[in-house]
């Protein structure tokens, strides 16, 4: 039987639909016009679409939108000096530095320097802490994503079984968090880790967050199970045209959806919802920084 196909690109337009209804209460009822920051450093191809895109759903959510574009040589000292200008402007609450940044730059001081309150990316340890005990506040856009597309394929997931493959900040290990927060049993498998094809065929929920193109195979899918698929690795496609590429995830989709209940395609699975949700995140910010209770249906 072949697999249901979420459809993430959807699912973040009726998000964005929420996002908006919530911008225009905010404004209407307390002054407040959610602002996001977005800086980026250098000239990645692939990165400037993707900033291109934050910057005009932005708009499109009736929010404010600013856009830094740095060249690829500048200091250290002075990507920090514009963060915390961007920390002391009442105008902004929500700053993203799109990583990875050039080699000259530490994005550990990066991470540092970044007011928490306005951490839409929950990237500060403070943010991560939150996440961790429940707290109130942004979550890692991601995973917050991921979470939204299986709370709406499978409604409780409760008891279930959830491999998460990859351990990196940005997803494995807060995803894992919040699967646990959901009452899932929540393994984390990584590049170490003995015997993968096995442990993956216990899942009930897959989370495939490598960055290795189409690394887990059908064969190591339960039947029925729901897989995510967070990769999104562009490759040469001469097949298609002189220097063209195509977007490959880190599931074989073809093999995986003939044996899975449910999967995230890609493009149009996982990507589109990040992007929402970081939408989400700085209503959430905008509110929390005004003392007011964020909107449910925007976090975890
Ligand atoms: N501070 C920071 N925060 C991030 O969240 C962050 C980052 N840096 N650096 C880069 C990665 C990558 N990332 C993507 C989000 C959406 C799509 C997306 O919308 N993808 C579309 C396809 C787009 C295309 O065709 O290229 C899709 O999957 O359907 C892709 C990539 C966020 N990142």
């Amino acid at each position: 039987m072949a697999a249901k196909i979420i459809d993430g690109k959807s699912f973040a337009a009726g998000l964005r639909g929420r996002i908006a209804d919530h911008v225009v209460r905010l404004k209407a009822e307390h002054g407040i016009t959610p602002g996001l920051a977005v800086v980026i450093v250098g000239h990645d191809p692939g990165s400037q679409v993707y900033v291109a895109q934050k910057a005009k759903q932005t708009v499109e959510m009736g929010m404010h939108s600013e856009k830094y574009e740095l060249p690829e040589d500048t200091s250290e000292a002075d990507v920090l000096a514009l963060v915390r200008k961007l920390n002391a402007d009442p105008a902004i609450h929500g700053i993203l530095v799109q990583l990875p940044v050039p080699k000259q730059i530490d994005p550990l001081k990066i991470i540092d320097t970044i007011d928490p309150a306005k951490d839409v990316d929950c990237f500060t340890p403070a943010s991560v802490g939150k996440l961790a005990i429940g707290l109130p506040g942004p979550v890692s856009c991601t995973p917050l994503g991921c979470l939204m597309l299986l709370r709406d394929t499978l409604g409780d997931l409760s008891g279930l079984h959830a491999v998460v493959v990859g351990r990196s900040n940005l997803v494995g290990k807060p995803i894992a968090q919040l699967l646990l927060r959901e009452s899932c049993t929540v393994t984390i498998a990584h590049s170490r880790t003995r015997n993968l094809p096995d442990l993956v065929r216990q899942a009930d929920i897959v989370i495939a967050a490598v960055g290795r193109p189409e690394m887990i195979r059908g064969d190591w899918i339960k039947p029925g199970a729901t897989v995510i698929d967070v990769g999104i690795n562009r490759i040469d496609a001469p097949e298609r045209g002189e220097g063209k590429t195509r977007l490959l995830g880190d599931v074989a989709y073809k093999e995986a959806a003939e044996v899975a209940g449910a999967i995230t395609p890609v493009p149009g699975g996982v990507g589109p919802m990040t992007i929402a949700c970081l939408l989400a995140n700085t209503v959430t910010t905008a509110s929390l920084i005004h003392g007011l209770v964020p909107p449910s249906d925007l976090t975890a």
